[in-house]
């Protein structure tokens, strides 16, 4: 296939060095003015990859039509923009396969009904999630994920088209909680960081199973199936997050309790914002998702955070 992937961070690359490696024709697509891109063009390496000459990169998108799919790994806040700036280039026919976790914060969307709304109804639309470190696979440590979309004859192509000796895909079959579990699993990496910030490590196997009950319950209300919170899209991906010190979100949870600063993306930062609101909406209890957001934008204490869980009203466990 002729692809390009539109993000050349730390995922956007791996996605890139990967889809080259199994032998797809690929293009990394970053702006300009991005250090990563800048730091590719003059040694076609991050910290943690070399790109072969192979993968062709690029600053602009002019030749994008060429191309049979569109892989984006950016940060999920940016989306609606970028879909606004591939507007100019009147896509059709493509496959959008989105290899990132989060939700709109102002609209609560999830990345692919952005993508739908915002591009010709002649394209399709996957997601690509699951547990997975970049360090890992690039020392051939290989992994599951998951592809899903709802239109499977476009994730059957990927999923056959993807595999490799290094990713076992399997076929998702529920789109929504796929999407909120993956966005999920950041929040539940900032609270297991927040732990091991207070030198709490040792409850992060409650958090484990009270996360994702919380995380099953909001997929469930928005017309998902509850058993993708135990799928690869969330607690198949808790070892490369929650346990690991690759993980930027549990490194994010962890300094912020330090009052140490943190420069690199932590998406759960923005997905609690909308997962807060989601609640809400669809009127379930979160009550991790609420204590990550009332320290992170409340500024409550840490421990108070967590003392406040503890005094909850007694509960069934299921
Ligand atoms: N296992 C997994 O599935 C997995 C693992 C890591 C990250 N991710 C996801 O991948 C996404 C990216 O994460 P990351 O760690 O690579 O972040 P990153 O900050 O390293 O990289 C993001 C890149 O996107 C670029 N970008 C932003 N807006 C853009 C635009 N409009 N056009 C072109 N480029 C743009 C930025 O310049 C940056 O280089 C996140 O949603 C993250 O959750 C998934």
């Amino acid at each position: 296939m002729k692809i390009t992937v539109i993000g050349c961070g730390r995922w956007g690359s791996f996605i890139t060095w990967y889809l080259d490696k199994i032998g797809h024709d690929v293009t990394l697509y970053g702006r300009s003015s991005s250090k990563h891109m800048q730091q590719f063009l003059e040694t076609r390496s991050n910290d943690l990859l070399t790109l072969p000459e192979s993968v062709k990169l690029v600053t602009d998108l002019k030749n994008i039509n060429d191309s049979d799919a569109i892989v984006i790994s950016i940060n999920s806040q940016g989306l609606r923009n970028l879909m606004n700036e591939l507007a100019s280039y009147n896509l059709k026919n493509k496959i959008f396969v989105l290899c990132m976790k989060g939700i709109e914060i102002e609209t609560g969307k999830r990345l692919s009904e952005i993508v739908t709304e915002n591009t010709n109804e002649s394209n399709k639309v996957a997601v690509w999630l699951g547990p997975g470190h970049v360090q890992e696979f690039y020392n051939g440590i290989p992994n599951c994920m998951v592809i899903d979309s709802d239109d499977s004859s476009v994730k059957e192509y990927l999923v056959k088209e993807f595999s490799g000796d290094l990713i076992r895909f399997y076929y998702g079959k529920d789109l929504i909680g796929n999407e909120i579990g993956a966005a999920a699993k950041n929040v539940i990496g900032i609270a297991a960081g927040m732990l091991d910030g207070l030198n709490l490590s040792s409850l992060k196997g409650a958090l484990m199973s009270r996360g994702t009950r919380e995380v099953a319950r909001l997929i469930k209300a928005m017309g998902g199936n509850e058993l993708s919170a135990y799928g690869l899209c969330h607690l198949g991906d808790y070892e490369a997050t929650v346990f690991s010190k690759f993980s930027h979100n549990r490194t994010y949870g962890e300094m912020y309790v330090k009052g140490e600063k943190y420069d690199s993306l932590a998406e759960g930062y923005y997905t609690v914002k909308a997962l807060v609101s989601l609640g809400k909406k669809y009127n379930v209890e979160l009550p991790i998702c609420n204590a990550v957001y009332d320290v992170l934008y409340n500024n409550k204490d840490p421990k108070e955070s967590l003392d406040s869980l503890f005094s909850r009203k007694l509960k069934q466990e299921f």
